[in-house]
């Protein structure tokens, strides 16, 4: 689904990478498979991220979205295929207008794209409120009379509504309590069990991405220095920045599964 093969890119002046971020990263991720990316504030997992949605040029290596070379593409095919990958940010409000209601949010990535009818879009958000297990009459609030769990909950069923085949979350739970964060985490792994869209999952908390991801990769720097199994990653850390991450990180059982979501 996802290939990120040998990707350097950074930021600089005048279209050159003067300052490289992320250095020959190599990631994939399958149809249906969560792959966790963690490192500290500052890595390079954001960059990463941009480089992966085509917002970002990189200075080497491929990115490939279900085949496609995604900075290969250039205006409408570009616009197209970006359909098929959405963003989950740490703040919902990046995405959602703090002056439309949720209906109006979620209908309107179906009216850009001028997928279906009025009728049809209004079925259609419906079916994405019951989606992540929100009521309908949610649909008639603005952001701002919502919780912060709720919040993140229409931001991820907006980010569905073009049924994207890779969903890439960016600190999704960070700002969230713990007990808010881990049904997120729950709606995430029941949603990829029934919608089989592949999911990058970045943060800076390995207890996090060990509660839902089948695999991790570590980055330090802008490298990955480590990658594998998520059992194997907790359980048999090679590299020490892993080992490191992890005793200060303790991972508790909170009941979530990557093998079995709902339990
Ligand atoms: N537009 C930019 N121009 C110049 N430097 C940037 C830009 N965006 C990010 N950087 C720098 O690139 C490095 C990596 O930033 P990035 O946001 O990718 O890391 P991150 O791991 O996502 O961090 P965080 O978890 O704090 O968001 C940082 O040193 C940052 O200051």
């Amino acid at each position: 689904m996802l290939e990120i093969v040998g990707v350097t890119a950074g930021h600089g002046g005048g279209g050159r990478d003067v300052t490289p971020v992320i250095e020959d990263v190599t990631i994939r991720v399958a149809a249906g498979e969560i792959v966790g990316l963690v490192g500290e504030s500052g890595c390079g997992k954001t960059t990463l991220a941009r480089v992966v949605t085509g917002l970002h040029r990189p200075s080497a290596g491929v990115v490939r979205v279900a085949g496609v070379d995604v900075h290969a593409l250039r205006g409408r095919d570009l616009r197209a295929h970006r359909r098929q990958i959405q963003m989950v940010f740490q703040d919902p409000y990046l995405t959602l207008s703090p002056r439309q209601t949720v209906r109006q949010a979620l209908a309107e990535p179906l009216r850009i794209h001028r997928v279906g009818d009025a009728r049809s879009r209004s079925a259609r958000v419906r079916e994405l409120l019951d989606l992540v297990g929100l009521d309908p009459q949610v649909g008639e609030r603005r952001p701002a009379r919502l919780s912060g769990g709720q919040r993140q909950r229409v931001a991820i069923a907006r980010a569905l509504a073009l049924e994207p085949r890779l969903l890439i979350c960016d600190e999704p739970v960070t700002a969230l309590d713990v007990s808010v964060q881990a049904k997120v985490l729950n709606l995430l792994c029941d949603l990829r069990d029934r919608l089989e869209f592949g999911c990058l999952f970045i943060t800076h908390d390995l207890a996090v991405v060990s509660q839902l991801a089948d695999r991790i990769a570590v980055m330090r720097c802008g490298r990955i220095v480590e990658q594998g199994p998520t059992r194997d990653i907790t359980a048999h850390p090679v590299h020490p920045y892993t080992r490191a991450l992890l005793a200060a990180t303790p991972i508790m059982d909170t009941g979530i599964s990557a093998a079995d979501p709902r339990d």
